[in-house]
């Protein structure tokens, strides 16, 4: 049965969405999971656009064994060589470099002729060739592209080494038709595109990246390329999830294999909307939290007498029905540690005793704990554990009424070692609280977003506040979780901050390490 390879770049195109920012920890977390959901290739990043994201894709590459693990690199000499130094632990490295094809991009954003950027490209792969025994070249833009340039230019880097060729709708123009079309045409015209991976990269600017690329598969894709919940820049990538489902559902249509195991992937859709804080849509196609949900008394008639009558897809197929071990405060540390693991998070057992710790206490406070406090716990701890100095908050306290102006009041210790306390009014309370950390953070903060949600059900459910910020230049997001949303938002503010000095001394190290080693 003809099989289609899985690239999936959740953490590199995905992670371009305007407000997303992964740490290395978080990073890893789903890295690690898109190894079991069996991803045949992982892109990690982009090696050479941040130290974070260098330090993100070496640990990435040498920790991830089943699943192949790459990283973006323009057809620049010193992105490539950063890209090696990331990569070249990895079991196989790969590596993926792009130069932009269409009549638009190479006259305007390149400033180049077609001419050169074939001198180029080709040069690059060979470059990447000498270092990585794969490397797949993307030609940006390719569906604008003129189709005779792409044949030349792909003849020209296949012969000189690219070992998979990507032509993606990189910003989502194509129709279904007209896309399978241009693979189509690239198969019968293509010198030695038999020899090399044949791969499809679609995005939804038009909502139609999964039908894009289900019609390359239909007319020679070997691998498509998308991410999980379909995030990604503007209106997003492919969802991978999606494809998955719909060429197993209709196998008899397809008949195609995906390595892809199905039931992982509730657990991956739930783990990257957590980390990244993009909610997911609550009709959305397979993940969404309507996708099984019979609402109306036609359609329930129908599942009581036969579900198949509504339901093409089992929540089960996608790991959705497990009933967990029940955990509280009577639970022990082996069922806690056996749900971190079915939860798809790694712990050493330092890190297991120090949640554990903390599990006690809710379960002291709270009726039942429930999997989204679980997963709270887990990722609190790998994501705050850090010896950066940064922003703690001790305490909060706030004033409202409908006859006075509402006054917070924030004591925290400083990066600088110092506990200070600051207060200040706002038009409601959480402007408050903003306006007290905007006194207390030195820097200039902009707030650009804000939500407050619930997690898990019921009235001791905890509440979660995700803040994007713009901080001394840089977009942020922040989360913070706490039995009270006032308290939540104050965390979350400051997880934006935090994380940025985080990264900014991860910086620091590396430019030192870099200084000592010249
Ligand atoms: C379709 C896609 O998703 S492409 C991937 C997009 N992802 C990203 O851009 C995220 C990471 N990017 C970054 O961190 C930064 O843009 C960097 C580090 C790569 C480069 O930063 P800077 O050096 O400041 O350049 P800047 O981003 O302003 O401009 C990009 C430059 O790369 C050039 N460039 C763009 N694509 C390519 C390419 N594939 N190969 C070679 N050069 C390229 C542009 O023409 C421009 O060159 P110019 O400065 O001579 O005009
Ligand atoms: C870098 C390339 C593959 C890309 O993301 C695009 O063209 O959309
Ligand atoms: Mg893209």
């Amino acid at each position: 049965m003809r099989r289609i390879d899985f690239f999936d770049t959740t953490l590199r195109d995905g992670e371009q969405s305007a407000g997303i920012n992964l740490n290395t920890a978080e990073k890893l977390e789903i890295a690690r999971q898109l190894e079991r959901l069996g991803a045949s290739v992982i892109e990690a990043g982009f090696p050479a656009s941040s130290p974070g994201d260098f330090e993100a894709v070496q640990r990435i590459a040498t920790t991830v064994r089943n699943s192949t693990v790459t990283g973006l690199a323009r057809a620049v000499k010193s992105d490539i060589d950063t890209s090696w130094d990331a990569l070249k632990g990895a079991e196989q490295p790969h590596l993926h470099v792009f130069l932009a094809t269409s009549p638009i991009h190479m006259e305007y954003k390149l400033k180049k002729t077609p001419d050169q950027v074939v001198d180029i490209a080709v040069e690059a792969v060979k470059y990447a060739r000498s270092k990585f025994p794969l490397v797949q070249w993307s030609a940006e833009d390719a569906f604008r592209s003129d189709p005779a340039f792409l044949v030349r230019i792909l003849n020209e880097v296949i012969a000189a080494g690219a070992t998979t060729v990507n032509i993606p709708d990189t910003v989502g123009y194509a129709s279904p038709q007209e896309y399978g079309a241009l693979f189509r045409f690239l198969k019968e015209n293509v010198r030695g595109i038999d020899r090399v991976k044949l791969s499809a990269h679609c995005h939804d600017d038009l909502g139609m990246a999964v039908a894009n690329s289900i019609a390359a598969i239909e007319n020679g894709a070997d691998q498509v390329e998308g991410t999980i919940n379909g995030i990604g820049e503007r209106a997003g990538n492919a969802a991978l999830e999606e494809i998955a489902v719909a060429l197993h559902i209709r196998k008899d249509f397809y008949n195609l294999e995906t390595g892809i195991h199905l039931n992982e992937i509730k657990r991956t859709s739930e783990l990257v909307s957590r980390l990244t804080g993009v909610m997911i849509q609550p009709n959305k196609a397979v993940v969404g939290k309507n996708a099984f949900a019979h609402e109306s008394g036609i359609h329930q008639d129908g599942m009581l007498k036969n579900p198949e009558t509504y339901e093409i897809i089992t929540p089960a197929l996608i790991g959705a029905a497990k009933e967990p071990l029940a955990l509280g405060k009577h639970s022990g540390r082996a069922a806690f540690k056996d749900r971190a693991i079915t939860m798809g998070f790694t712990v050493s057992d330092d890190q297991l005793n120090e949640v554990f710790a903390e599990f006690k206490e809710l379960a002291d406070k709270k009726k039942e704990i429930t999997e989204d406090d679980l997963f709270v716990l887990f990722t609190r701890q790998q994501l705050e554990h850090t010896d950066t100095p940064i922003y703690d908050l001790e305490s909060i306290q706030v004033q409202y009424g409908t006859n006075n102006v509402p006054t917070a009041t924030v004591t925290s210790s400083t990066p600088e070692g110092e506990t200070v306390s600051v207060a200040t009014t706002g038009a409601g309370s959480v402007e408050a609280i903003f306006n007290t950390l905007e006194l207390l953070v030195k820097g200039d903060v902009h707030i650009l977003d804000y939500q407050v949600s619930s997690i898990g059900k019921g009235r001791d459910a905890l509440g979660q506040a995700v803040v994007n910020l713009n901080f001394n230049g840089k977009q942020l997001t922040g989360r913070g979780i706490a039995q009270d949303v006032l308290e939540a938002s104050a965390k979350a503010y400051l997880n934006a901050i935090n994380r940025q000095l985080v990264r900014q001394s991860l910086e620091t190290q590396k430019e030192l390490a870099v200084e000592t080693v010249n």
